[in-house]
């Protein structure tokens, strides 16, 4: 687990570390370009070995102070450098000012414009140092800087991704949302390059090759566009995690000194190891937690009863698949509730998990007396009008209940099923559903990002789960679960966690079963949902090229054995 950090929350963390009188800020803008350089040579070993010439383009903030810091260590190494400003010299920071006078001692500095930038061949640098904007970015960049910015980005046929180097995020990035800030129109439609309907952002491919960002890695570093347009990203330590641990109130959430605002934290689970932080290590549970105990007395029940209900005849095959990874991430049993004319088909195909006849919802009722079932499976292949039958008896049941696919669009016609949701129900929407289930939000994070801090994915979900009064994992490549209080895990499939091949039909009804195993084994909600998350993109990873749904259960063995579950 790591956290992943909000633009605030950095600047507080900076602002306690500079209070503290133990660092100055003008020392954490030299170690920040010092990563910087060390990051490049770790990156490209060939260019340690000799000089090179580096293009840097610094901004009017900080960010453009990293880049004064990084011009001065590549002439030290001795670099042939060419440094450009956005902005006048005497409006920058004073950090920002004192590293732009040393610079001013070693060489020029030229006024940012696409023109003098593109004169002289200066697209033939070596290394291109995007220090425009970072953390400071407040609102989109426009007119010549925009032109600029999509120049660097390709549109003019330049491509300068493989050797551009952004520093903290590529300058336009909001790094709270991973959102590309856009224009607002009528100028974008003015400089639209590639028309779209909403206008075009300032650049939309990938931008760098590589991304070094300090401390932490930020949120929109793994959000929306963010992982497309950073490359890579490496964060680099600047000695801020003294503050950072410190900087931590007693529900998980960051102070910020000056303005009292309290921001909930928010973690990424980007490894087996879940001891990111002492005070959430409740959310936070080692793979290893997975095992089995192995003294005596544990048994089948032990492990939970996991009801997944089935649909129509014709239609099993997504509650199959469901139950399939429930019982195989460890649900002690998994039953299949199943209408009677499905039960030829379904009886045809499964062994081990067992089915029971639940034609209507005077049927669930008399199997809900069962307390051993401990946890519910809605949706997968169900019908809507089967699961908005099903669902008041389900949800009056109170079990763990996770609900996906057809569950999610009865939810959503019918608000008086909402109203049932409680605290042990996880939504699993994917994006259309969940603009089926909270419009409103989904509405605002699909609307143009113009000014910073975005409204994100991650704002998003902890609103439809605060809505909802229940947890909502919502899927994507960057997915984001959490609870109605505000906590928040991201589970990314990007970088060096990318798994194309679960875009497959079937694989999110397998991590709904995974989500309903887990729950079963007696996790708690959010754990549960944020681990079926992190298994079910180790499963595709591990699987690899010719992935579809039936392999990610079957793949869970060697997975979890790998991870250390025993
Ligand atoms: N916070 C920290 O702990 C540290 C920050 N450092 C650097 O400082 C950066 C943050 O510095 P700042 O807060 O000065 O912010 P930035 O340097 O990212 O940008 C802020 C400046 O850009 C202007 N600006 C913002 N959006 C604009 C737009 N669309 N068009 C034109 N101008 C725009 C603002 O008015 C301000 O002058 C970080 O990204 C990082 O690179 C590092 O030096 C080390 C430590
Ligand atoms: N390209 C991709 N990379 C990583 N994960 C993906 C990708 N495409 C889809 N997924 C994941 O696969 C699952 C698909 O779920 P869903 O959209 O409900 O599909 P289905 O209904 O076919 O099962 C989600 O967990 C989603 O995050
Ligand atoms: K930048």
């Amino acid at each position: 687990m790591s956290e992943l950090l909000t633009t605030a929350q950095m600047r507080a963390i900076e602002a306690a570390a500079i209070e503290s009188g133990r660092v100055t800020g003008l020392e954490l803008m030299e170690r920040a370009g010092a990563g910087v350089v060390e990051a490049i040579m770790e990156e490209w070993p060939a260019l340690a070995k000799s000089s090179y010439r580096a293009v840097v383009l610094c901004g009017p903030g900080n960010n453009g102070g990293d880049g004064f810091v990084i011009a001065r260590l590549l002439m030290e190494r001795e670099w042939e450098v060419q440094v450009f400003l956005y902005g006048a010299p005497e409006t920058l920071p004073p950090d920002a000012k004192t590293n732009y006078d040393l610079w001013c001692r070693l060489g020029d500095v030229l006024p940012l414009s696409e023109k003098d930038f593109r004169k002289d061949g200066r697209n033939t640098a070596d290394i291109y140092i995007d220090a425009i904007f970072g953390t400071g970015l407040s609102r989109a960049p426009d007119g010549e800087l925009a032109q600029f910015l999509r120049h660097l980005g390709g549109a003019g046929g330049d491509d300068y991704a493989a050797r551009m180097v952004s520093v903290d995020a590529p300058s336009g990035l909001c790094l709270d949302s991973g959102r590309v800030l856009v224009p607002p129109p009528p100028e974008a439609i003015a400089n639209l390059l590639d028309a779209r309907p909403h206008g075009a952002p300032v650049y939309s491919d990938r931008f760098a090759a590589l991304t070094v960002t300090f401390q932490s890695a930020k949120a929109g570093h793994f959000l929306a566009e963010g992982p497309a347009v950073c490359g890579k990203v490496v964060v680099k330590d600047i000695g801020l995690s003294d503050w950072q641990k410190r900087n931590l109130a007693a529900k998980g959430e960051t102070r910020h000194p000056a303005k009292g605002l309290r921001i909930p934290k928010l973690f990424m689970r980007d490894g087996p190891k879940g001891d990111a932080d002492p005070q959430l290590r409740h959310l936070t549970y080692d793979m290893a937690m997975l095992s089995k105990y192995r003294g005596a007395g544990s048994h089948k029940f032990t492990y939970g009863h996991a009801l997944v209900l089935c649909g129509a005849a014709g239609k099993t095959g997504a509650a199959r698949l469901a139950a399939r990874g429930a019982l195989r991430i460890g649900a002690g049993v998994v039953s299949l509730g199943v209408p009677a004319a499905a039960m030829p088909e379904v009886t045809a195909q499964v062994t081990s998990i067992m089915t029971a006849r639940i034609d209507s919802a005077e049927d669930l009722h008399e199997a809900l007396k069962d307390s051993r079932i401990t946890t519910l499976c809605l949706g997968p292949g169900m019908g809507i009008a089967r699961a908005a039958s099903l669902l008041p008896v389900a949800l009056r049941a109170k079990r763990k209940t996770v609900l996906d696919a057809d569950a999610l669009t009865a939810l959503s016609q019918d608000p008086a099923l909402m109203a049932l949701l409680h605290d042990d129900c996880i939504l699993t929407p994917h994006a259309g559903e969940f603009a089926r289930l909270f419009p409103q939000i989904s509405a605002r994070l699909k609307a143009l990002a113009i000014s910073g801090p975005a409204y994100s994915k991650v704002d998003a979900t902890r609103e439809a789960a605060a809505a909802a009064g229940c947890s909502v994992l919502y899927k994507g490549l960057d997915t984001v679960i959490a609870d109605k209080t505000g906590r928040a895990i991201l589970s990314p499939a990007y970088y060096s966690r990318a798994a194309p091949w679960l875009a497959t039909a079937g694989s999110g009804d397998v991590l709904a079963g995974f989500i309903t195993g887990l729950l079963a084994r007696g996790m708690p909600v959010l754990v549960a949902s944020e681990m079926g998350a992190y298994l079910h993109v180790e499963c595709a990873r591990s699987f690899g090229p010719g992935l579809i749904a039936e392999d990610l259960p079957e793949e869970l063995p060697k997975v979890m054995r790998a991870l250390g579950v025993a």
